[in-house]
């Protein structure tokens, strides 16, 4: 059946007229091309939008804008929106800013029109201090217009850089992201990505394959997987796009809308009494201070609920950092996991720790840290690796947080590590200890085989492993506890476990009036 006849000169006509351009527009992809996104398991740009935001919350910016371009035959395709879906609604009823790559037009590929449309977007967002979120699902620069593509690149990286700590940002990637097209998820604050039809890579396996003769796959390249897991580039791996949606909007929630509004509260007072959840803490530490016990449980126990939305859950997981909240403010939390490496700081566990407390510090999230490390994990790959210039990070990001800090330090804090932790000589505000708290410069072996190695060399062979027994029990005794830091006024108080929910509510309900500022500079040089 043909369409009716519009007649432009009329009222009606053009209200028709409209509505046609509309219909075009929202259908700009191919029905091949959305049937082949939804065999891969994907929705499509608009499906997405509707998943993240409040129903009927989206208002479209920039439906019409198209391409101009007339290489290789591309004036001869110039579908409405350019293949990025832009605009802005909300999230639970807090406004936000959102971009959607739209694979089934040029395969959701950047050109100049498709960058414009992002970067307005992104400037509306930083001018009116909401959160950005990017769906991206794209074949990166668009080949057919060459350096306009690239110039736009440009221009996003650099509105990400300057959004960088003002609002939110938050990317999903929901399909491939390759090349430089990848370094704007990279400076946004969180990346969250679907396992099995996410993929992240600067080259491709062909190109490696081209140029250094390895053999590898998409998914063990660029997967979910590999991100969460080995790289650190990505904070969720999410089981569908719906999970990974969700895990946005549960990020959102514990995060202001901009650095100079505060984070959403639900206002309840908490019970200051100790039950019986809480005296759970007073057993949790093991007798045996080798012998683990899971970090996340001391977690669990301190926060509203036992809710913990955790980040980066697969990557360095010898440190646990995430959400939750306290009498219904969102707090960070940053903790040492003495599962994994027996809690020791390496590489990997610094930099994503301080990364996470720069992310605090810059929405106004106070921190709450809870400490058991025996140290800087030892070894050649982490020296080589940079464990000097990239452990420095977490010292760092502690030293200039101004916001709310709060440590507890459950067991060892042993040498540097203590100091790294959310230290009082970093400027934490309330540094509580357990009584099963363990101060020292090191553990008792260590420290009895340096301090005695000459006496212990003289001794009788029959004699050496008594008298070894002797020092380290006196080492212990004299050392290996929370009072010689409580002396120097280093720990504030040495609390029972079970209290410790009591004494971090009524320390939250004192420091949210906390003034600090740092004396006034271009920016500091953290080292990268
Ligand atoms: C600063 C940023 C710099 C950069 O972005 S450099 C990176 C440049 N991009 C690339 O090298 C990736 C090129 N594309 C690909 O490798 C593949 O298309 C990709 C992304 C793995 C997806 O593969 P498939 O799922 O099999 O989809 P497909 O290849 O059939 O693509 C669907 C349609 O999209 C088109 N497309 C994909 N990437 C494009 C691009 N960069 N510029 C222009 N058009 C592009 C592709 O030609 C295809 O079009 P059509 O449906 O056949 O008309």
């Amino acid at each position: 059946m043909s369409e009716p006849e519009i007649d432009l000169h009329t009222t009606a006509g053009k209200i028709s007229d409209l509505r046609r351009r509309i219909d075009e527009a929202t259908h700009a992809g191919s029905q091949r091309a959305v049937e082949k996104q939804h065999a891969k398991g994907k929705l499509t740009a608009r499906e997405r939008i509707d998943l993240l935001l409040d129903e009927g919350s989206f208002t479209e910016l920039d439906e019409f804008a198209r391409h101009r371009s007339t290489n290789f035959g591309l004036d001869a395709n110039r579908p409405y929106g350019d293949g990025v879906v832009t605009g802005y609604g909300t999230i639970d009823g807090r406004p936000v800013a959102v971009f959607s790559q739209d694979f089934t037009v040029f395969g959701g590929a950047l050109g100049e029109v498709f960058g414009q449309k992002i970067v307005k977007v992104m400037d509306f967002a930083l001018k009116n201090g909401c959160p950005v979120i990017g769906i991206n699902d794209s074949g990166g620069a668009r080949i057919q217009e060459g350096v306009s593509a690239l110039g736009l690149y440009g221009e996003i990286f650099r509105r990400n850089t300057h959004a960088s700590g003002v609002i939110p940002q938050i990317s999903l990637v929901m399909g491939p992201c390759a090349g430089g097209a990848v370094y704007s998820p990279a400076i946004t604050d969180f990346t969250v990505m679907v396992d099995g039809t996410s993929h992240m890579f600067i080259t491709g396996p062909d190109v490696i394959k081209t140029v250094t003769g390895e053999d590898v796959g998409f998914d063990e390249l660029g997967g979910a997987r590999t991100h969460n897991a080995t790289s650190g580039v990505a904070h969720h791996m999410a089981g569908d796009e719906k999970d990974a949606v969700d895990f946005v909007k549960a990020l959102l929630s514990y995060l202001p809308s901009n650095n100079l509004s505060e984070p959403p509260a639900f206002p309840e007072e908490a019970d200051l009494e100790t039950g019986d959840e809480d005296r759970e803490l007073d057993s949790i530490i093991p007798d045996s201070a080798n012998q683990p016990y899971d970090m996340r449980t001391v977690v669990e126990h301190v926060l509203d609920d036992g809710e913990f939305l955790e980040t980066q859950a697969l990557f360095a997981p010898n440190i646990i950092t995430g959400f939750g909240r306290v009498e219904g403010r969102p707090v960070g939390v940053v903790g040492n996991q003495p599962m994994q490496f027996a809690g020791c700081l390496d590489i990997d566990a610094s930099e994503k720790a301080a990364r996470f407390v720069r992310t605090c510090d810059a929405f106004n999230v106070p921190v709450l840290t809870f400490v058991d490390v025996p140290g800087f994990l030892p070894g050649v790959e982490q020296e080589l690796g940079g464990i000097i210039r990239r452990g420095a990070k977490l010292i760092y990001a502690y030293a200039e947080a101004t916001v709310p800090l709060i440590t507890v330090i459950t067991r060892k804090a042993f040498g540097g590590a203590y100091d790294v932790m959310g230290s009082k000589h970093l400027g934490a505000d309330l540094n509580l200890a357990w009584p099963t708290a363990q101060v020292a410069v090191m553990g008792a072996q260590g420290a009895v085989n340096i301090l005695h190695r000459r006496t212990l060399a003289a001794a009788p062979d029959e004699e050496r492993e008594d008298l070894r027994q002797r020092l380290v029990t006196e080492y212990e005794e004299t050392l290996l506890n929370p009072y010689t830091a409580a002396e120097r006024g280093y720990v504030d108080a040495v609390v029972l476990p079970s209290e410790t929910r009591r004494h971090i509510v009524r320390g939250l309900r004192t420091l949210r009036s906390k003034r600090e500022s740092l004396p006034p500079k271009k920016h500091g040089n953290i080292p990268l």
